[in-house]
């Protein structure tokens, strides 16, 4: 990927790993160096973040990560603060050894963290016990410690202890954050899944590394950029809506009216032209009432598709579609007639079951769940690594694919990756993935490939969900994003 933009480039930890031992090797910085490096722009975030603590308690681990807390907590020291250091081992290795030392020096004091050791009393606590080396689950006193760590902020260096940095999924014991200060260049699990509870704040220190040190290191995956402008621009005055597509809408069996609705809506309020919807016909009365600017038709079946088909440039598949006769009698007809799609909900689970390739340029949307039925696979395996599961389906489908929930990732088939850092847990409830498939089909619709209306669309979506949400989340309907998806799209995210 061509990006070099370090507040938007994702790394694997292997990948820093090489970075770090670039910057060393090749760069002529030493590892020492960049450990200092590291503390100085951890202890300047944490006085800027707690300016008043005078009591800073901090753990330190047997590796890098602690010897990076050993400088912290010498800096520390020598601006006067109250510092209780409980580190995991008597001894260090290599660079964190040095630290250690350079602390004892200072007049630091360690304390050997027992089972059961009292935690630091402390205004602010230092998660230095585990980094990027972290091989297996907390366990043991590290895992204790962790677990007992309560009523402090917590400011983690480089990664919350127990997150795998790779993936965001913690196993067991993990250290909750309300900092985390990450280093050399963003490890890309600290923005999905389990990370977004465990980092708090987070906020990048490249360390003044030298740009050669980022050479011949493509990044692995990439935060979503906003920058709506680039791929959808204003419009022209002297425009027709048939410039701007005809998205149709299929799904709402019995009982699932409103699911189809709110896909239909967010196509208009993200700009489609036209938008039809195809639904059971004991619907359509409800959905001109409320929304008359939808064209609802009652489908008795795939055949009665045929001229709303035609007609439409892009298909939104699957909200409220059920797994009954009539649902997979319209999901087969949608799928033959070869037109762009976004496939969602039922239409997923029908996929999972019927051997049915998707036509090029189709956008998957699965939650964890529909993602799992997709792979033959369990939800839990999915979660455990989201980067994994989204890139094996996007290369299995030849399609590209939202894999949704916190941290939402799109995947395209050649293994590209980017990575949505907005999102709320408000966004949890009925009817949020209905609308992102109306956003992604409008996006389509007026001419955005699949592969940016699908991380346009996830923006849009995401962001609307935040600055609907606020800060009450509880509560939030999917209706609700209406209104700030139509200010969204017009640019205001730029
Ligand atoms: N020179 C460098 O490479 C730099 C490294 N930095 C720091 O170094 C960290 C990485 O350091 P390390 O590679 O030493 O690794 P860590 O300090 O994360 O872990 C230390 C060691 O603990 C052991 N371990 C792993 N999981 C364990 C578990 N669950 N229970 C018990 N022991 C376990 C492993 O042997 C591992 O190597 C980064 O996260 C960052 O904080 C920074 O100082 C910046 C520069
Ligand atoms: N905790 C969360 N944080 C961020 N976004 C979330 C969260 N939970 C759900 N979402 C988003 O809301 C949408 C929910 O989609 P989905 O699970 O298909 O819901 P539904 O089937 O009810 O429409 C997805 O876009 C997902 O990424
Ligand atoms: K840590």
């Amino acid at each position: 990927m061509p990006t070099r933009d370090p507040s938007l480039s994702l790394y694997t930890t292997e990948q820093v790993r090489a970075i770090d031992r670039t910057a060393i090797d090749r760069c002529g910085v030493a590892g020492f160096e960049l450990m200092q490096r590291a503390a100085d722009a951890a202890f300047a975030s944490l006085r800027r973040r707690w300016p008043d603590a005078r009591r800073i308690g901090v753990l330190a681990g047997a590796g890098n990560n602690g010897g990076d807390a050993f400088l912290l907590a010498r800096l520390a020291w020598q601006a006067g603060l109250d510092v209780d250091l409980l580190a995991l081992t008597a001894a260090s290795r290599g660079d964190a050894e040095r630290a250690r030392a350079t602390f004892i020096e200072a007049g630091g004091r360690i304390r050997r963290a027992e089972a059961g050791a009292a935690l630091p009393a402390s205004d602010v606590l230092v998660d230095g016990l585990f980094g990027t080396g972290l091989g297996r689950p907390l366990d043991g006193v590290a895992a204790d410690l962790v677990e007992r760590i309560a009523g402090v902020p917590v400011l983690a260096l480089d990664v919350p202890s127990g997150l795998d940095a790779d993936t965001g999924a913690r196993d067991g014991a993990c250290v909750r954050a309300d900092a985390t200060v990450s280093f050399v260049a963003w490890k890309r699990g600290l923005f999905t899944a389990d990370a977004l509870d465990q980092c708090g704040a987070r906020e990048l220190a490249t360390l003044d590394l030298p740009a050669a040190a980022y050479d011949g290191i493509a990044v692995d995956a990439e935060l979503v950029d906003a920058q709506i402008g680039r791929v959808l621009p204003p419009r022209r005055a002297n425009v027709n809506k048939s410039r701007f597509g005809h998205v149709l809408a299929l799904g709402g069996d019995d009982g699932y009216g409103g699911a189809i609705r709110l896909t239909g809506e967010a196509a208009l309020r993200c700009g489609a032209g036209l938008v039809s919807v195809a639904t059971r016909a004991a619907h359509v009365g409800a959905l001109n009432a409320a929304r008359p600017e939808l064209m609802a038709r009652g489908v008795d079946d795939g055949a009665a598709l045929a001229p709303l088909l035609q007609r439409a440039t892009v298909l939104a598949l699957g909200p409220g579609l059920g797994l009954r006769d009539w649902g997979r009698s319209l999901f087969e007809a949608a799928l033959t007639s070869g037109k762009p799609l976004v496939v969602d909900a039922d239409a997923l689970n029908l996929l999972a079951d019927v051997p049915r390739r998707v036509p090029p340029g189709a956008v998957l949307t699965p939650h964890p769940g529909e993602a799992a039925r997709l792979l033959g696979c369990d939800v839990a395996s999915v979660q455990r690594d989201r980067f994994a599961a989204a890139r094996e389906l996007a290369r299995t489908r030849s399609a590209i694919v939202v894999l949704k929930g916190a941290g939402s990732l799109v995947a395209a088939p050649d293994g590209r990756v980017v990575v949505c850092p907005w999102g709320n847990p408000g966004m949890a409830s009925a009817g949020m993935g209905d609308v992102l498939t109306g956003v992604i089909a409008a996006l389509l619709a007026q001419g955005c490939d699949a592969w940016d209306a699908a991380r346009l669309g996830v923006a849009l979506h995401a962001r609307a969900g935040d600055a609907a949400a606020g800060d009450a989340p509880r509560g939030l309907v999917a209706g609700d994003l209406f209104g700030p998806l139509r200010r969204l799209v017009n640019g205001a995210c730029a």
